[in-house]
């Protein structure tokens, strides 16, 4: 399939991480599948496994499972509607419009915008592109949305099932902080760098922490991990993770990573710049393109500057991680993108770079092989992992492990 044509596609598959430093109850979890299914009249309850501890994998209901639209119309923005086909409720703020005669606890269609040129509290119906996302019951009113003198607050749209079909899982069926809906490759990443206790960990490009929050649980809170970003706002998200998540062993810092290794530095603990060989450990997950991300509901527009803008960031980014990685250490590098030009190739252009990096297995496998003829050999394509609807006989990736975002994962030793 063509990677323009799987992006726009809802994953057949949601995962969650769960939190080790908190009791997971599967019971919960078990009791409201079989409440939905009680709702959609099903006769079976999706599958649904754990891969290591700490990774939740969710299918789809049956083919049959479905419920009958209601003709009412509700539009939401892209990134609601996104969330709702993995499985998510509707958030107050994301709603757009709703039509002056709906109340709360009818029967809603839930539509995304594609356009996003949807006015908020729009009366008439929206006439600009959009797409149906899941059907749900409406749990506020319209004075309550839009015209209360307050920015709403909570569930406004209880989905009942999304046109993906997958089963309505989400973060608020637990406490903060137990169960983050996180992607199977980024998962996959923190597994890859592995944080083990006493290790001197710098996570790069830090924030919101999806992957310092695992780094942390999965060291049991032993490991030294800094977290550095560039938005002082994203710096506070991190911080709030941490607490969330009961992750203690993490020091926070606003800071251009592009800049964060000095020989003139005092040491590790004056903060950022750090002095060259700090590290045990180094994630590297680049900002990048983004085009891996799925759904992809809104028109994304990027210019090829912009495109091209982002494999220079890379690369300084990768020749601080470089210099400040212990040698014997490893250096992880991701992004959730598919180009070949801030993957394979930025892979590529490292290892002629730096004689002293080697491309090590990015273990465990989940993704497929590199791409082939883009500046890996067969020999390399096969320690990276990538996430994409490409299969090549080199490493077959059963259906579940490779239907979701797009992603590439590359280790390397110092
Ligand atoms: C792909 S996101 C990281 C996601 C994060 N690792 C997680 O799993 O939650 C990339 C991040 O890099 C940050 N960033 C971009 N340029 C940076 C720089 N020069 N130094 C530090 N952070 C940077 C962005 O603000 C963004 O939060």
């Amino acid at each position: 399939m063509d990677v323009s044509d799987w992006v726009i596609q809802c994953p057949k598959y949601t995962t969650f991480r769960i939190n080790i430093l908190k009791p997971f109850n599967s019971k919960k979890l078990q009791e409201t599948l079989v409440n939905q299914s009680i709702e959609l009249n099903a006769k079976h309850i999706p599958d649904y496994n754990c891969l290591k501890q700490d990774c939740l994998i969710l299918s789809q209901w049956d083919e049959d499972v479905g419920v009958e639209t209601s003709g009412i119309e509700v539009v939401v923005d892209a990134a609601c509607a996104a969330a709702v086909l993995r499985g998510a409720h509707v958030f107050a703020p994301a709603v757009m419009s709703l039509t002056p005669n709906c109340k709360a606890g009818m029967k809603v269609d839930i539509y995304g915008d594609l356009e996003g040129k949807c006015k908020r509290g729009l009366k008439v119906p929206y006439d600009g592109e959009k797409l149906y996302v899941g059907t749900g019951i409406l749990k506020m009113s319209r004075f309550e949305l839009f015209d209360n003198g307050v920015q709403p607050k909570g569930i406004a749209i209880h989905t009942l099932l999304p046109a993906s079909k997958l089963p309505v899982v989400n973060e608020t069926m637990y406490p903060k902080g137990y169960l983050l809906l996180q992607n199977l490759p980024s998962i996959v990443c923190s597994w890859v760098l592995n944080a083990q206790a006493d290790e001197y960990i710098l996570d790069m490009c830090a924030a919101p922490g999806n992957k310092t929050t695992h780094l942390g649980e999965m060291s049991k809170n032993k490991a030294f991990i800094i977290a550095i970003d560039k938005t002082p706002q994203k710096v506070l998200k991190i911080q709030e993770k941490c607490e969330a998540h009961g992750v203690t062993c993490v020091t926070p810092y606003c800071f251009d990573s592009t800049k964060c290794c000095s020989e003139d530095s005092s040491g590790i603990n004056g903060g950022p710049p750090f002095p060259p060989d700090s590290f045990d450990k180094i994630l590297l997950d680049a900002p990048c393109s983004g085009l891996g991300q799925r759904p992809q509901l809104g028109k994304k527009v990027m210019s090829l500057n912009m495109l091209k803008s982002y494999t220079i960031v890379q690369k300084k980014l990768m020749t601080n991680a470089v210099k400040l990685l212990k040698p014997g250490g490893r250096l992880v590098y991701s992004t959730c993108t598919t180009t070949v030009d801030e993957n394979e190739a930025l892979v590529s252009w490292a290892l002629e770079k730096f004689p002293n990096l080697k491309l090590i297995p990015a273990e465990p496998f989940h993704g497929g092989p590199g791409l082939p003829g883009v500046g890996l050999s067969d020999e390399q394509r096969v320690l990276v992992q990538r996430f994409g609807p490409e299969i090549d006989e080199l490493r077959l990736v059963e259906e579940k492990y490779r239907d979701h975002i797009g992603f590439f994962i590359a280790a390397f030793s110092k």
